[in-house]
């Protein structure tokens, strides 16, 4: 495969990906970015600033584990250095996804001196079967406050990642979620139990 073109399959399963995050009404306007590891320190991921329910193959472009481009012309998602610190961390990561819901929103706003949300009791929390076994469990997903530096950003997850202390994920405060898993499909699948936890714990905290 010539450098800078991402093989067919791998964009045609983020195009679909997009686009099931668009009908769920996690990624309003062009928000949200979704990549994928490929080969030799590379991966896939969505270009700047296109709406992810209307993706093509074409949106779907290579960058070095730096972020930098190598489609030529091409500019990817302006929160790149945050999927490389994933999968530079990880190397049975294989996707990374990030949504801007509600629920994420409106949870990380309205708890602005917290730094994580402790999950606890859900049986849904089984979807991260690496690190749960039961609901009888309480799983701190952190919250980052957000930052348009990207590589202060990154600095500052850096000891939540390593440390393991975010094993599901993490939220931005008023941004969005970040989730990852070995590959498309099982990401989507964690970022869907992550949008139910986040959309449960408003609901719970409306009825104590
Ligand atoms: C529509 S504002 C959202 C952006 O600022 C950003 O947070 C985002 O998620 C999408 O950025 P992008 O550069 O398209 O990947
Ligand atoms: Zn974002």
């Amino acid at each position: 495969m010539a450098a800078g073109i991402v093989p067919l399959p791998v964009a045609e399963k983020l195009v679909a990906a997009g686009q099931r995050m668009d009908r769920r009404g996690w990624v309003p306007a062009t928000s949200g970015n979704l990549s994928a590891r490929l080969s030799g320190d590379r991966m896939a991921i969505t270009r700047s600033g296109v709406h992810k329910g209307f993706l093509e193959t074409q949106d779907i472009i290579e960058v070095d584990f730096a972020g930098r481009s190598l489609t030529p012309g091409m500019k990817p998602s302006a929160e790149t250095l945050l999927h490389c610190q994933i999968y530079a961390l990880w190397p049975d990561i294989g996707s990374v996804l990030h949504g801007h819901s509600i629920p994420a929103t409106a949870l990380t706003m309205a708890l602005p001196e917290a730094s994580a949300i402790h999950l606890q009791g859900y049986e849904i929390l089984k979807a991260w079967s690496n690190v749960v076994s039961t609901h009888d469990i309480s799983v701190a997903l952190p919250i980052i406050d957000n930052d348009q530096d990207m590589p202060r950003l990154a600095a500052q997850l850096q000891p939540w990642l390593e440390q393991g202390r975010a094993p599901i994920g993490y939220v931005l405060r008023g941004h969005g979620i970040y989730v990852w898993g070995s590959d498309v499909n099982a990401a989507l699948y964690r970022l869907e139990a992550l949008e139910f936890l986040l959309a449960t714990e408003i609901e719970r905290r409306k009825l104590v």
